[in-house]
C-alpha cells in the first residue's frame, strides 16, 4: 500500500547571482507500507532536501507530496493536522536533536501527546516504547547526556515511535554514530517497520548498510533518480554506471579496494548542472547523445527503474567476488 507518494518534485534554493540551486530536479518516489526504502548518493546530491520536502519540513518548488491521499504541505492554519502526525522524522544528530535539559521519559511522553494514540497512561506508553527500543524504562527519570551516541539516537527513535506512526523518513540517521551502533540502530529501525507495518524512508549515504535493510534502494544523482531496485538486483546487475560506481566504490571483502576508474571527478555544482545526462562527465559509458539528451527514467517489466540511454546489460554482473 502506498503511503507517501511524491511526483515530479523539485527543491530549490536561492542561490548566488539570482540562479536557483535546483538541489532536488524532478522525483517520483513512492514509500510503501512495510518497507524501508532507502534513499542514497554522495553528498550534495539532494537526499536531505527531499526527505525534509516529504515531511513538510520546506515547501517543493514544483511537483506533489501526498501523504495517504493528502498533500503534506500547506498544513491547515495553527495546528499540523493529526493526518501529518503520523508521519515522523528522525535526524542525523540525535545530541541535536533531544534537550539537554528535560529528561528522557518528558521528551518521549511528547511523542505520545503529540502522536495519534494521546489517551491512557503516558508513563506506561513511555516505558513500552523504550523497551521496544532496546532501552530500559528506568531511564526515563535521566538526561541524554547520560547516554552514548547510539543510545540517543535510540531514544530519538523511541520519542518518533511514541507518536504512533506510519510512516517514518529517517536522515541519516546513523552517519552520526560509532561503527558497531551504526549496524544495530539500522536494524532497530528495519526490524520496527517489519512488526508495525509502517513504511520509511532511510536516506543514507552508506551503501553497504543500507544493503542488509533495505527492500527497495533508490539512486539519486545530482537531484534526479539515476536507479531504484531491489538490493540484490542493484548489486547483480546494476543498469546504471552510476550504480555500479557505487557498488565498486565499496571496499571489496577480498581486500582488492575500490576501482577508482569507475567513479573518477566530483559531483558538479546543482547551480550549473551539466547538459544532457547530468552524470555524463563521469560516465565511463558516456556517448554523443548523453551529452545533449536527459535520459527519462524507464520502467522495466520487473518494476525496476533507471535513468539511462545505455543501460549496463544484466547480464555482466557487476560485483562477482563482492559479499
Ligand atoms: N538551505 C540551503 N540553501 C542553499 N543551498 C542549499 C541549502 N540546503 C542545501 N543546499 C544545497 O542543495 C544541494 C543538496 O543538498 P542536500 O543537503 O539536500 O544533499 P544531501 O545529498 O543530503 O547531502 P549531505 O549528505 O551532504 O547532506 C547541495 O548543493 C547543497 O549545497
Amino acid at each position: 500500500m502506498s503511503l507517501l507518494e511524491m511526483r515530479n518534485v523539485e527543491v530549490s534554493y536561492p542561490g548566488a547571482r539570482g540562479l536557483p540551486v535546483r538541489a532536488v530536479a524532478g522525483i517520483d518516489l513512492t514509500i510503501q507500507a512495510g518497507r524501508v526504502t532507502a534513499l542514497v548518493g554522495e553528498s550534495g546530491c539532494g537526499k536531505s532536501s527531499l526527505g525534509k520536502a516529504a515531511v513538510g519540513l520546506l515547501a517543493p518548488s514544483a511537483g506533489s507530496i501526498r501523504f495517504e491521499g493528502e498533500p503534506v504541505l500547506p498544513l491547515d492554519r495553527g495546528a499540523r493536522p493529526a493526518r501529518l502526525r503520523a508521519l515522523q522524522m528522525v535526524f542525523q544528530d540525535p545530541y541535536s536533536s533531544l534537550n539537554p535539559r528535560r529528561r528522557i521519559g518528558e521528551q518521549v511522553a511528547d511523542g505520545v501527546r503529540a502522536g495519534t494514540d494521546r489517551g491512557g497512561d503516558v508513563d506506561r506508553k513511555v516505558a513500552e516504547v523504550l523497551e521496544r527500543v532496546g532501552l530500559p524504562a528506568g531511564i526515563a527519570t535521566r538526561y541524554p547526556h547520560e547516554f552514548s551516541g547510539g543510545q540517543r539516537q535510540r531514544i530519538a527513535i523511541a520519542r518518533a515511535l511514541a507518536a504512533k506512526p506510519r510512516c517514518i523518513v529517517a536522515d541519516e540517521p546513523i552517519s552520526a554514530l560509532d561503527a558497531s551502533a551504526q549496524a544495530s540502530v539500522a536494524r532497530l529501525l528495519a526490524d520496527l517497520v517489519k512488526d508495525t507495518g509502517m513504511g520509511m524512508l532511510f536516506i543514507s549515504h552508506d551503501l553497504s548498510i543500507v544493503r542488509r535493510i533495505a527492500d527497495d534502494i533508490a539512486v539519486m544523482y545530482l537531484g534526479k533518480l539515476a536507479e531504484q531496485g531491489e538490493p540484490d538486483d542493484l548489486w547483480r546487475a546494476p543498469r546504471h554506471p552510476y550504480t555500479r560506481g557505487l557498488v565498486h566504490a565499496i571496499p571489496r571483502a577480498d581486500g582488492a579496494g575500490r576501482l577508482p576508474d569507475d567513479l573518477p571527478g566530483d559531483v558538479a555544482n546543482p547551480a550549473s548542472p551539466p547538459s544532457g545526462c547530468r552524470f555524463h562527465p563521469r560516465c565511463p559509458i558516456a556517448q554523443d547523445i548523453c551529452t545533449r539528451t536527459d535520459p527519462p527514467v524507464v520502467t522495466d517489466p520487473q518494476g525496476r527503474r533507471a535513468a539511462c540511454h545505455f543501460p549496463l546489460d544484466a547480464a555482466a554482473p557487476a560485483d562477482a567476488g563482492q559479499v
